[in-house]
């Protein structure tokens, strides 16, 4: 599908989606217990993958027709053996989370994804599982997809770098609490997107899981049990996904954007309300209510970390283009493991719409201010996130914007197109 979007103005509410992050370890560690309840799901391709490698595993995942929970029966810490190679599809999450689970199984499992997907990074995991002594191998020793990975994971201490996806560290803790040993990780690097790693402490202690950071990593005890304390999980709403809604009306919401479901966790994409601030948008968040309000005003360039808040960087070169002076995004390059290299895919982007944009192998520098974008027709490179950020960019651009395979909002914001029409834009779809 390609949309095309007309400048527009956006005004009125819309809900931000539940969390992909969340969504993704409430999924898993339910197949984790034995029951579990996940109300408020985010139910998207990723989310789906999860589900699938959860099932896979021997666990049953059913959404009650009327209130949209998940009523997962899960496996109970024993993994069994797939009946199937688990295709986990575009998801970095489902994959490095179910490697880490296919360690727990008495037997082989294989795993693939989409062409994305197997051209990302695994290596590290691969090479953690191997130390941990599961068997965990590349088919085609390139440390990338398709993996095959078997038991038993007996767990101990593992060395992991920590600059190339946090996702290695939460597929460890994951598994590590089922293991006879538990399992200890010690950083060789700096942990880049370290809030993920604080949003799995935060969902493990919702199971009951107890796991912890140390003075070089973390470390979670074996023998433990996935229980959930309460009746049930609810997924928070997403802030990577609402940063897009947000954008929307600091660029062209002059009559004001309320973004709903929006309550305080450990999601590190929080970032963004203070980023708007800073940049000058007129923003408020009521807590209690779940509700940001923003109004379009003046930004002005800033100079900020991704280093904690990678899927940002899209929404924020965004945001750096239609605002004045320079906007400089640091610590960039776990940036470039994504669905594609998403330094290189905003900046192509932006640049074709007229922007002065640099790039370096670890920032992102943009020249906003004096000429307004132009609206181009650009390639959604298969990922959401560059989709949506554009889609945002199209609001402000002179002219017409055409983003083509559109359609892979379903990632992670499947209504993505449907709030942003909702708040006003003007946009077409077209097959
Ligand atoms: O654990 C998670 O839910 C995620 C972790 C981050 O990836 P990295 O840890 O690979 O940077 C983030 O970019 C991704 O969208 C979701
Ligand atoms: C990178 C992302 O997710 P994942 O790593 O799960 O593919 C994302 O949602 O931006």
């Amino acid at each position: 599908m390609d949309v095309t979007i007309e400048p527009s103005t956006v005004a009125g509410t819309a809900q931000a989606p539940p969390s992909k992050s969340y969504t993704h370890r409430a999924i898993l560690a339910g197949g984790y217990s034995d029951s579990a309840t996940v109300e408020n799901p985010l139910l998207s391709a990723d989310t789906r993958a999860t589900i699938r490698a959860v099932e896979a595993f021997g666990g049953d995942v059913t959404r009650d027709a009327e209130t949209g929970a998940l009523e997962i029966t899960g496996f109970d810490g024993a993994p069994s053996v797939p009946d199937d190679v688990i295709d986990c599809a575009n998801s970095g999450t489902t994959m490095r989370l179910a490697t880490a689970t296919a360690g727990l199984v008495d037997g082989l499992t294989v795993l693939t994804g989409d062409g994305s997907l197997r051209g990302r990074p695994q290596g590290p995991l691969l090479r953690a599982l191997d130390q941990l002594a599961a068997r965990a191998e590349s088919t085609r020793e390139n440390g990338q997809a398709p993996l095959v990975v078997g038991g038993p994971l007996m767990g101990g201490s593992a060395p992991l770098p920590g600059d190339v996806s946090s996702q290695f560290v939460t597929a460890l803790l994951f598994a590590g609490a089922a293991t006879d040993a538990g399992v200890n990780i010690s950083l060789q690097t700096e942990l880049k997107s370290a809030p993920y790693v604080d949003i799995t402490l935060d969902l493990l202690d919702a199971f009951g899981i107890s796991a912890r950071r140390t003075r070089d990593g973390f470390s979670v005890g074996g023998r433990q049990r996935y229980r959930l304390r309460d009746g049930a999980y609810t997924v928070p709403g997403d802030f990577s996904s609402a940063s897009y809604l947000l954008a929307a009306g600091a660029i062209a919401g002059e009559d004001g954007v309320t973004v709903t479901g929006v309550y305080p966790s450990q999601q590190g994409d929080e970032a963004i309300v203070d980023l708007l601030g800073a940049m000058g948008a007129d923003i408020e968040w009521d807590r209690e209510a779940g509700e940001l309000d923003v109004t379009a005003d003046r930004l002005s360039g800033i100079e900020t970390s991704v280093a904690d808040t990678p899927d940002l960087l899209p929404t924020l070169a965004v945001l750096g283009a239609t605002a004045e002076g320079t906007t400089r995004l640091t610590d960039c390059e776990h940036v470039r493991y994504k669905e594609t290299d998403r330094v290189a895919a905003t900046a192509d982007a932006l640049s074709t719409m007229g922007a002065s944009v640099e790039e370096t192998e670890d920032e992102l520098v943009i020249e906003g201010g004096d000429s307004t974008l132009e609206g181009a027709t650009l390639a959604g490179r298969g990922d959401h996130r560059i989709v949506m950020a554009l889609a945002v960019a199209g609001l402000a651009a002179d002219g017409e914007t055409t983003l083509t395979g559109a359609n892979h909002v379903d990632v992670s914001f499947p209504d993505f197109f449907e709030a942003l029409a909702g708040l006003g834009a003007t946009l077409t779809r077209s097959e």
